[in-house]
């Protein structure tokens, strides 16, 4: 199995490829890759831990050696949030990168599982998804937004607040991945209930949970340790369903055929073609409906910016 990391260097793409290099299964190979003249240096650094995991850096100004043979690809090049912005000011630089770098999978490694981290992922990911079909090589079943790190912060936090054992907690986030477009379905979570005030609470700190980092970092980044996390965690899942395990599921930005938007996050089934079907996201309560139903008019502008941007 080779998993590539493009935008390895990074805050995130340091912290996912060292988790890689220690979780993914034996014999796996790990192709990092960046522009940052660092990243040969990275690999090497990582090489020196002792797994049966081989590790390659590549930098410079074309990802095709790092792409070649890949069966899973993700993606966190780009630009990242200081105070004060939005994902959607991240637009105009990290649009552009998405394109090309995509157009390289496209041509090199049209066959890999594709994860989209980098922001803003509801836009970037129909980027992804128009110019594989301007290349022909469209699998809508083997492209993800990863949303993984709205699923691990709504556990911690549900565990949290409910005194909880946060590996019992398990909640699907539906919608995409910015502000009011990260709905994570409370009402599903068994074993707790919530007031109203507490739904209206924790929805609103779990959609605004990266800006939480950001102000935190207070101008040096956003989310780079957990989202490390929330990758490896996604993408060991994709490697799992590669290799045949059965009953593996996360909630993902997947162009699903959702009744409510090109694109929607919510649960798959994966395997070894990627998505090996998109399950239903079961009883929503009427806050949840009403919060659904008010983020679609957001969801659909930040998807058509992106197919506008490559057509
Ligand atoms: N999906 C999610 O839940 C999350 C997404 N993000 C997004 O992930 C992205 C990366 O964040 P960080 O790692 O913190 O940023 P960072 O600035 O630490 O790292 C980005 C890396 O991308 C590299 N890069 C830039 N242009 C490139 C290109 N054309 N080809 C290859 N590499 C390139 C840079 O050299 C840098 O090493 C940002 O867009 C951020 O908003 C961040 C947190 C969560
Ligand atoms: O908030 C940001 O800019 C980074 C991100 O997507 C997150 O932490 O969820």
């Amino acid at each position: 199995m080779k998993v590539a990391v493009l935008g390895a260097a990074g805050g995130i793409g340091q912290a996912l490829a060292l988790l890689l290099k220690t979780q993914l299964p034996a014999g796996s190979k790990l192709s990092l890759y960046d522009i940052a003249p660092v990243t040969p240096g990275v690999a090497v650094d990582l090489s020196h831990i002792p797994t049966a995991v081989e590790v390659k850096g590549f930098a410079g100004q074309d990802p095709s050696a790092a792409l070649e043979g890949a069966d899973v690809v993700l993606i966190s090049a780009g630009v990242a949030r200081k105070p004060g912005m939005d994902r959607s000011d991240l637009f105009n630089i990290n649009a552009g990168i998405v394109r090309n770098l995509m157009e390289k999978c496209a041509a090199t490694c049209p066959k890999a599982l594709i994860g989209i981290i980098t922001n803003p992922v509801n836009t970037t990911v129909a980027i992804a998804a128009e110019v594989l079909k301007a290349a022909g090589v469209y699998d809508k079943n083997r492209l993800f937004g990863i949303t993984t790190l709205d699923v691990i912060r709504s556990e911690t936090f549900i565990a949290e607040a409910k005194g909880l054992n946060v590996a019992d907690v398990k909640v699907s986030v539906i919608g995409g991945h910015s502000g009011v477009t990260i709905l994570p379905l409370l009402s599903q979570v068994e074993g707790v209930s919530f007031t109203d005030e507490e739904v209206a609470a924790m929805t609103t700190r779990i959609q605004n949970a990266g800006t939480e980092v950001v102000e935190a970092k207070a101008g040096g980044g956003s989310a780079t340790l957990s989202m490390g996390q929330a990758a490896c965690r996604f993408g060991l899942s994709l490697v799992r369903g590669l290799q045949g395990e059965e009953n593996i599921v996360e909630c993902a930005y997947v162009d699903g055929g959702s009744e409510h938007a090109e694109f929607f996050a919510q649960p798959v089934l994966l395997g070894k073609n990627g998505v090996e079907k998109v399950l239903a996201y079961g009883d929503v309560s009427e806050f949840e409906a009403n919060a659904r139903d008010a983020m679609l008019d957001t969801l659909k502008a930040d998807i058509t910016l992106g197919v506008d941007f490559v057509k």
